[in-house]
């Protein structure tokens, strides 16, 4: 299997329970919920992406022959001598290239893996946290995990049935779009009526990094 790999880069986790964690994020080109293109977003089942995710033209980007080559360069991004190797697996769509060979190369070189996924494919068993983020209008399989990271507001969801998930922890995270400041208000509000949400902000767009 070979990898399309979007960007690749070294930088903190921004969101959900890990923020603040260094963090390789690896993000894979292509998804299946949007084509990318700005002309199919209004006829897209995801509508509010906040990510260019087409091709492989990216910093750090590029087309990996094989799961060992993608390693090389996550391993590079992450420098020697550092511990608690740590990927994020995004994209697009990760669990649409995500496979055994990249997961064992991954835990062979010492990393802990996450994966950033919309949940309407399994995700992989290896895998070490799973970050869902459903979207209205598709159907989620992946219901269980480490944290269930729901972009609010997002007209279409049941969220009385998406709490009874099996996640370890749940987020709210404000839509990022035209709205932004009503979508943070609204977002808290749901947080105030149930206390077993949290907030989760995209500090990397505050702080500048990528
Ligand atoms: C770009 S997606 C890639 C991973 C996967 N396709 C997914 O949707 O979970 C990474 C994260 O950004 C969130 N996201 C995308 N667009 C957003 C926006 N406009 N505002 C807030 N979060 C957004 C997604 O819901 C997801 O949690
Ligand atoms: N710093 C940083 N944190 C992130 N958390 C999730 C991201 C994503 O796009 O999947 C992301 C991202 O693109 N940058
Ligand atoms: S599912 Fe994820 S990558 Fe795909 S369009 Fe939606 S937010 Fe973007
Ligand atoms: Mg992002």
């Amino acid at each position: 299997m070979s990898y399309a790999v979007k960007e690749m880069f070294l930088t903190l986790q921004g969101e959900g329970v890990n923020a603040g964690r260094r963090a390789v994020f690896v993000r894979f080109a292509g998804c299946n919920l949007w084509s990318g293109r700005e002309q199919d977003r209004r006829t897209a089942i995801c509508q509010f992406c906040d990510t260019d995710f087409v091709g492989t033209d990216g910093l750090g980007g590029g087309k990996f022959g094989e799961a060992a080559a993608l390693v090389a360069a996550v391993e590079n991004f992450w420098g020697d001598g550092v511990a608690e190797r740590f990927v994020v697996l995004t994209g697009g769509e990760p669990m649409l290239q995500i496979d055994d060979a990249l997961v064992d190369a991954l835990h062979a070189a010492g990393f802990r893996i996450a994966v950033e996924t919309n949940g309407t494919l399994a995700a992989h068993p290896g895998i070490d946290w799973i970050c869902v983020s459903p979207k209205a209008n598709s159907v989620v399989v992946q219901r269980s995990g480490d944290e269930l990271k729901l972009v609010w507001p997002q007209p279409g969801t049941d969220i009385d049935e998406v709490e009874r998930w099996d996640f370890a922890h749940r987020l709210l995270q404000p839509m990022d779009d035209a709205r932004g400041a009503a979508n943070v208000e609204a977002a808290i509000a749901v947080v105030m009526e149930r206390p077993h949400w949290r907030l989760s902000l995209q500090t990397h767009k505050y702080l500048g990094l990528r």
